[in-house]
């Protein structure tokens, strides 16, 4: 059985071509470091958004000891598993540019799906929420009332949906975030590039305060046509979310393959969780309320705070898999790579789309515990 390690990095080698390293430079070092820039990258679905925006955060690296990320992509998030919108501070360079890695955010909100259209009006909640932290804690330029402790750019990475409500929701971010920068890269098909100029704009508004870089992507054919890289998105995004539950278990234990994962996790001590202590939130769907436990069962839901935010937003700490639920004892099941002091913050569980990978589940020689028939009492 393939290693899903070895399945994550089986990316092509990257090319940054002299119009990448002359954007990504000015932007770097042309611009004042107070207020520092905040730049974010858009184009087409598989332009590079993502290739891009890790060499900028290691040219950006070279001058700030820190960078602020803004990942609004749900589908592939740079450093979550999918279904995230996060804010994480990186410090350390991307050794490998085509690859994401995990790492944990300072903020995140659980959207629980993989495109924004289930649900535009939350999803732009989130990403101006990520936003407005960003600008407390770490752009508070010209605002005397509150200073950032430090300040550090920004890079917003946004979705690769950008007609239709995708090119709306890209106007309104881009309208609330006002980047100093933005980087459009285009592909040679231009039907499916966003449109000329500073597209987000209406006519006279506020032109000359954002630096518009338009690049192309990196590689093209002997005719000058884009060549596009087309990922398998749904198994890219199986193993993010394996890689996110290896984190269960320590670095040395010798877990490598999708079976070892499948193996570990089912025989991994779940945290028990008093039903009596937790809210339950269904994020894109309503469940008549008897159908509730069922619905949980054998699903992966986000570990949220309510406690401290409004109702609609809260901040989540990571993923959880409901191994099963004991409705007499009044107890949840969770296996989840938190750690146990921020778990002990949770007190809601969202329910979106995000699944368990079915290779989890049908593995030849593990039997799942997730799909066991009569988990649940049935009165
Ligand atoms: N400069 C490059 N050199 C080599 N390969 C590249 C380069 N840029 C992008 N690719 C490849 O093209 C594919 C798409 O790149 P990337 O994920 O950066 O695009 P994206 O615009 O972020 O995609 P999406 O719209 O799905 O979010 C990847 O497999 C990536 O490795």
């Amino acid at each position: 059985m393939s290693s899903f390690l070895e399945l994550e990095n089986s990316s092509p080698n990257i090319f940054i071509p002299e119009e990448w390293s002359e954007a990504a430079e000015s932007i770097v070092f042309d611009s004042p470091t107070s207020p520092p820039p905040v730049v974010l990258i858009c184009g087409a679905k598989n332009c590079g958004k993502s290739t891009f925006s890790r060499h900028l955060l290691n040219v950006f690296l070279q001058r700030y000891k820190k960078v602020v990320y803004l990942d609004s992509d749900v589908g592939q998030p740079e450093f979550t598993p999918p279904g995230f919108l996060s804010l994480t501070v990186v410090d350390r360079l991307t050794p490998d540019l085509s690859t994401p890695c995990l790492k944990t955010p300072e903020r995140c909100f659980f959207f629980g799906d993989i495109s924004s259209k289930r649900d535009p009006t939350a999803y732009l909640s989130y990403a101006n929420a990520l936003y407005d932290y960003y600008h407390k804690e770490y752009n508070s330029f010209n605002k005397t009332e509150e200073l950032a402790k430090i300040e550090l750019p920004l890079i917003v990475n946004t979705p690769g949906w950008v007609k239709g409500i995708g090119y709306e929701i890209l106007v309104d971010m881009l309208k609330y975030i006002a980047p100093s920068h933005v980087v459009k890269i285009n592909i040679s098909a231009e039907s499916k590039n966003l449109p000329a100029g500073e597209f987000w704009l209406e006519e006279e508004e506020n032109y000359g305060t954002t630096s518009l870089i338009e690049i192309r992507s990196a590689r093209q054919d002997e005719f000058n046509r884009s060549i596009l890289v087309q990922k398998d998105a749904s198994l890219m995004r199986d193993l993010r979310i394996m890689a996110y539950f290896r984190q269960c278990f320590s670095r040395d234990s010798n877990i490598t393959t999708i079976k070892e994962l499948a193996n570990a996790l089912a025989s991994h001590p779940p945290y028990q969780v008093p039903i009596s202590s937790i809210k339950i939130r269904h994020l894109h769907s309503q469940v008549p309320s008897d159908q509730i436990f069922y619905s949980l069962n054998a699903t992966i839901v986000g570990l949220a705070t309510c406690s401290n935010n409004s109702e609609n937003s809260s901040w989540c700490v990571g993923l959880g898999i409901v191994r099963g639920i004991d409705t007499f004892k009044g107890l949840l099941y969770v296996i989840t790579p938190v750690p146990h002091g921020t778990l002990e913050k949770v007190d809601l569980l969202l329910q979106g789309f995000i699944q368990i990978p079915s290779c989890l589940l049908q593995v030849k020689g593990c039997i799942s515990p997730y799909m066991c028939a009569n988990i649940l009492p049935t009165s």
